[in-house]
């Protein structure tokens, strides 16, 4: 395909997503349809998609029109790339029609992107710059600038299948090129051949997960104990307890109130040559107390909006607000669970201290027998998502 008509892909692309379908449907169903488009096509085309979702913003006002579609965002990415969108939108061969006289119009009013208010320029709802400021402090401006990027891909290698030279070896002979991440130990960024990473033997046979550098560091900073017995509250696809069996030999047990999101759990389990029991929230007190019990909560996501940029936009005060009442009540059930002098951990992929010191301060003014122990933040100017860690001990 030439650059014009993945341009054109792209557009069409991004109506579909515009008008309520997710982004990642909206990429297969193309592809499906269009079976002339080789793998090379079809990831520029989706870099374009993703890059449209996490810029809508800026895009659609340097695009200078009003309502957003998939031809709008393309006109405007353009412009920010520092290309005539004319020469594109050329109606030649496969390139998208010519812009019509109403686009050629906006276009030339729009504005520059120097002359964007702050919030259109950094790609953020109104009503998200004064929280993220407040945490983000003088780094605000670069961090948000990072999430208008593609974020890296981070592998973990589990410790429990060999170490890290083993890993970058194995995933060399396949055609994988990784360097070490400065934020775990266990960390890898894959630099080239990420497509090739769920078929590669390393990945099949438990020797690397997919896990981002924070989520991974964030398990790092835990005070694991061998022999402990930990429960992970909120497992959902087992990412952290997975994580924290490949680090210490211990009794492992996870819980998710939708229990099938457990579903996968047995499978990277054994892929990664460790046990981990399952547990219905009825079994808990059974198993109870627990040395660690660690509650990765349901939450906005706001530090990993680079990779989910369509919830950026649909995330709502009201929301928000449900959550953080869903995050009090997780933090109060576990810690019935979790033994005197044992651990609850709290865990989001957020930057927005509501969802996390905020919720720390409301558990400790409710629970007097805890105290925090550690507090860890990670925004993407380290290199991987935003991400939170509270550990608190129960005396
Ligand atoms: C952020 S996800 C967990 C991700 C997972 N720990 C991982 O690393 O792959 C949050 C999970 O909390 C679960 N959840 C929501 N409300 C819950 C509750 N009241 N008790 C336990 N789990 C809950 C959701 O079903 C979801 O799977």
């Amino acid at each position: 395909m030439t650059p014009e008509a993945r341009i054109g892909a792209a557009v069409e692309i991004l109506d579909r997503v515009l008008a309520g379908e997710a982004a990642e449907r909206a990429l297969t169903t193309w592809a499906r349809g269009s079976r002339f488009a080789g793998s090379r096509d079809r990831a520029a085309i989706r870099d374009h998609v993703y890059d449209a979702l996490r810029r809508r913003r800026s895009a659609l006002a340097l695009s200078g029109q009003a309502a957003p579609s998939g031809r709008a965002l393309m006109i405007g990415l353009l412009r920010d790339a520092g290309t005539d969108p004319t020469t594109i939108f050329s109606g030649q061969g496969y390139a998208p029609a010519h812009l019509t006289g109403d686009e050629a119009a906006a276009l030339a009013a729009a504005p520059s992107a120097a002359a964007l208010p702050e919030a259109v320029a950094l790609d953020l709802p109104d009503w998200l710059v004064a929280p993220l400021k407040a945490r983000l402090g003088a780094d605000f401006h670069a961090a948000m600038e990072a999430m208008r990027h593609r974020a890296p891909i981070f592998l973990r290698v589990n410790a429990a299948r060999g170490d890290r030279d083993d890993a970058m070896a194995a995933l060399a002979a396949e055609g994988i090129a990784t360097r070490p991440s400065v934020l775990a130990a266990g960390a890898l960024e894959v630099t080239d051949g990420a497509a090739r990473i769920k078929s590669s033997q390393a990945y099949l046979t438990g020797l690397v997960e997919l896990q981002d550098a924070a989520s991974q560091a964030a398990v790092e900073a835990l005070p694991l104990q061998a022999g402990l017995r930990a429960l992970d509250y909120c497992a959902g696809g087992g990412g952290k307890v997975l994580a924290m069996a490949a680090r210490v030999r211990g009794s492992w047990f996870a819980h998710d109130a939708d229990s099938r999101r457990m579903a996968d759990l047995p499978a990277r389990a054994e892929r990664a040559g460790v046990a981990v029991r399952r547990l219905t929230t009825a079994a808990i007190p059974g198993e109870a107390p627990f040395d660690l019990v660690l509650t990765d909560v349901p939450c906005t996501g706001s530090g990993t909006w680079r990779r989910t940029p369509q919830a950026k936009w649909t995330l709502r005060p009201e929301r928000l607000a449900a959550l953080n009442r869903t995050q009090d009540e997780i933090l109060a059930e576990a810690q019935n669970f979790v033994r005197p002098g044992g651990l609850l951990a709290y865990m989001t992929c957020s930057l927005l201290d509501s969802e996390n010191a905020e919720r720390i301060a409301a558990f400790l003014a409710r629970f007097a027998d805890f105290t925090l122990e550690l507090e860890r933040r990670f925004s993407p100017l380290d290199g991987g998502d935003g991400f939170y860690l509270a550990c608190l001990r129960r005396r």
